[in-house]
């Protein structure tokens, strides 16, 4: 069995391959081509602090594996004397023929990688393919995800404007100068308000641990689409309950939903499909005013694609 770190993980992703990878999986899952449950959850006795298991196996001549991520989300990393990240993540990859281990793979860059291309092929497929405005993007979160975020919709999409919020204000301006320096930029620009920042944005995508929602409903233009990724007290924390009833909400996946997303089905919310159909035109938002939100929840088949794409580039690179 090989061990990928993430070090090479990096040498060998990049983003086209991984969009590709990310359109895969959200395919095969509407085709009946994966199987995956919901993820379990073990918690530390005391503590917010979870592993969570992730297996799937998906079905597919370039991205097809059978695997298993494993996940620990531990909020409390950010407060360490060194902080560490709150999401770390291995995946382990086995032989479909003899269920032989065949590599460990990091999966910190891949879980960041594919949650943000998730949301980019929403973007794609749930927006822009109806040649929607791409003027104003707005990130809210400016931790890991929201960084990951940021690279990933600048090399798909080319807003004019990228706005950036963070509850500690110190980290959206730090982003800010940062990213305006790593493009040779000013397109990216740091908001001290929420509201601000959300106000006449075209896409939203909100990437934090918060509790209590950050995006009301008032303040999103009509038509607009949001990515909804950050998993706090629950995944359907960032944006206010009643937004979710003026809108179209997709999904990534039923069997997550089902648990991950109880809250709102309770309070009466239906989701209109999961992504996996847009991309195959059985289903689309018809009105150009509908705000249409993707909900993300992270699927193991999406791990299976991106170890599977690491582990096949990894092998190329060794035997050149
Ligand atoms: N949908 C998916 O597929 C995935 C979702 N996630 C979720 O994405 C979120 C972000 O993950 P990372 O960027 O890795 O974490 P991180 O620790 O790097 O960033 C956390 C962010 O949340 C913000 N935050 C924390 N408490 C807040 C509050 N009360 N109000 C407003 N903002 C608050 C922080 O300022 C920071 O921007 C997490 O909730 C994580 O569980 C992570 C991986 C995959
Ligand atoms: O999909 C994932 O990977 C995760 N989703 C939510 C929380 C941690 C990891």
């Amino acid at each position: 069995m090989i061990y990928i770190d993430e070090d090479m993980v990096l040498k060998l992703i990049n983003w086209d391959q991984t969009f590709e990878a990310m359109e895969v999986a959200m395919q095969r899952y509407t085709e009946n081509r994966i199987v995956q449950t919901a993820r379990s959850r073990t918690q530390v006795i005391g503590k917010p602090n979870l592993l969570v298991t992730m297996p799937g196996y998906l079905d597919d001549q370039t991205y097809g594996a059978l695997g298993c991520k494993l996940v620990t989300f531990f909020p409390t990393n950010s407060d360490l004397p060194k902080p560490l990240p709150s999401v770390l993540a291995s995946i382990m990859l086995f032989d479909e023929n003899t269920g032989l281990p065949k590599a460990c793979v990091g999966g910190f860059e891949i879980t960041k990688w594919r949650t943000s291309a998730a949301s980019a092929v929403a973007t794609r497929h749930i927006y822009e393919k109806r040649f929607k405005p791409l003027n104003i993007l707005a990130l809210l979160g400016a931790g890991h995800q929201g960084r990951t975020h940021a690279d990933c919709f600048k090399h798909f999409f080319n807003f004019q404007e990228i706005r950036v919020w963070n509850r500690t204000a110190s980290k959206a301006k730090e982003m800010v100068e940062e990213f305006n320096k790593k493009y040779n930029t000013n397109i990216f620009k740091f908001y001290e308000s929420n509201e601000k920042c959300v106000r006449g944005a075209d896409v939203i995508v909100t990437t934090t641990n918060t509790s209590e929602p950050i995006v009301n409903r008032d303040w999103v233009k009509p038509g607009a689409h949001i990515n909804s990724v950050g998993a706090g007290r629950n995944h359907h924390s960032e944006i206010e309950e009643s937004l979710y009833f003026n809108a179209d909400v997709y999904i990534d996946h039923w069997e997550g939903a089902k648990t991950e997303l109880a809250g709102l089905e309770k309070i009466g919310i239906q989701f209109k499909a999961e992504v996996g159909k847009v991309i195959l035109n059985q289903v689309k938002t018809e009105d150009p005013n509908r705000i249409t939100i993707f909900q993300s929840l992270g699927m193991a088949v999406e791990d299976c694609a991106m170890s599977r794409l690491i582990y096949d580039s990894y092998l190329k690179t060794k035997n050149k």
